[in-house]
């Protein structure tokens, strides 16, 4: 039976899609929750008429979902805070916060990215902002999730990740109702590195489609895809494990094949012949999988680890590569073996 959940103040610092979806889950479950976001027009929507229309149209927010501008008030008294903010903005958000803060937070991050140039995964560039004295926790939530579908409260499952089990627990506990199933796993670098790293897959899934591919060329895109991002999750420390669960295959699936998805349609633009800051600029959403490429290309180099559908994703990102000439180069690759790779990088890891 589940324990009746102690109703708590809680931020969250974003007021774009995901953010707005995850209020909703929070004012759900009954907490007092407070919806922070840059724009005053769109604040005062969400205090007035209680909608969102640019990022969830249609939706209607719980009352219990108040809107701030102002920072400072938006955390005053709170404890655990929800950034849902770009991984672009993520740092400047942080050294907002850290002016005026004085007691320690939970921070859990919801956002999918790698930091290009420091290649640091989300969870350490918080770690890099915020003086310890001012983190208690930190907690990575992802999964399969889109925020048009959690906004209908259609059943969503999720996994949380933090070094300390009684942290990711207690989010868990936040978060879990009877549409939102939250998992725990304690892997929070594989957690984090499948979240980040299907974006590039998903806008590859979108650029073969774009190019009238099939579902051949996507059930293709999908496996040999988690096969390279285990690859690189294994080789950083990640268990091999978390790449078959929610945040691995689980994200995957949900970002490679379904309509909401933002780098799936950027992608499929891209493939359709448009060019990458034409499509940007009409998605006007973030589409995390771009600099999530380059980041992971420089990830690959780095670690030594063989990326084919990255390194072919970068190339018509930043180097012009015509996308069907792309895909001609990864199917006329050297011929190889499945499954060696990963059992390789494995085997070495157990040799350590
Ligand atoms: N949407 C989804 O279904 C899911 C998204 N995610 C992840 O969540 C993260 C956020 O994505 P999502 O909500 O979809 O993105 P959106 O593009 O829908 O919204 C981004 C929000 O962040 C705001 N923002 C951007 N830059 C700043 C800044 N410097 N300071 C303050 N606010 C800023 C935007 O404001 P403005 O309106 O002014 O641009 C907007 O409100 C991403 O990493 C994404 O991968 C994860 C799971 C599901
Ligand atoms: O991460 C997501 C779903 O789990 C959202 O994906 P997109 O950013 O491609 O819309």
């Amino acid at each position: 039976m589940r324990v009746e959940q102690k109703q708590e103040e809680v931020s969250v610092i974003g007021a774009g899609s995901w953010g707005t979806a995850l209020a909703m889950v929070l004012a759900d479950n009954g907490h007092h929750t407070r919806l922070w976001g840059h724009n005053p027009s769109q604040i005062e929507e969400i205090n007035t008429t209680h909608t969102n229309e640019k990022y969830l149209p249609d939706i209607v927010l719980p009352e219990i979902v108040k809107g701030y501008t102002n920072l400072p008030d938006a955390l005053a008294g709170v404890e655990t805070i929800i950034l849902a903010v770009p991984t672009k903005a993520i740092r400047e958000v942080l050294k907002k916060i850290v002016q005026f803060q004085k007691e320690p937070l939970t921070i859990v991050h919801v956002s999918k990215g790698i930091e290009p140039d420091t290649l640091l995964r989300i969870s350490e560039m918080i770690e890099e902002e915020m003086p310890s004295e001012l983190l208690s926790e930190v907690v990575v939530l992802s999964g399969p999730s889109h925020a048009e579908e959690v906004s209908l409260r259609h059943p969503t499952t999720v996994t949380v990740s933090a070094k300390d089990m009684v942290a990711a627990e207690r989010i868990q506990d936040l978060f879990i109702n009877q549409n939102f199933r939250v998992y725990t796993n304690p892997d929070v670098i594989g957690v984090e590195i499948g979240g980040a790293l299907k974006n590039i897959i998903a806008l590859a899934a979108g650029i073969s489609d774009g190019l009238g591919y099939g579902d051949n060329a996507k059930a293709a895109l999908i496996t040999r895809g988690l096969a390279e991002i285990a690859r690189l999750g294994v080789k950083m420390g990640a268990s091999p494990l978390t790449f078959s669960g929610l945040t691995g295959i689980g994200d995957l699936i949900v970002t490679c094949t379904s309509v909401h998805s933002r780098n799936w349609r950027a992608g499929n633009m891209l493939g359709k012949g448009h060019q990458l800051q034409e499509v940007l600029d009409k998605m006007g959403m973030v589409v995390e999988g771009v600099r999530t490429t380059k980041a992971a290309y420089q990830l690959a180099e780095k670690f030594n680890v063989k990326m084919p559908i990255t390194a072919a994703l970068n190339g018509i990102l930043f180097n012009g590569v015509n996308p069907k000439d792309a895909v001609d180069g990864l199917m006329s690759r050297e011929k190889t073996h499945e499954v060696e790779d990963l059992a390789n990088i494995l085997d070495s890891n157990s040799a350590k």
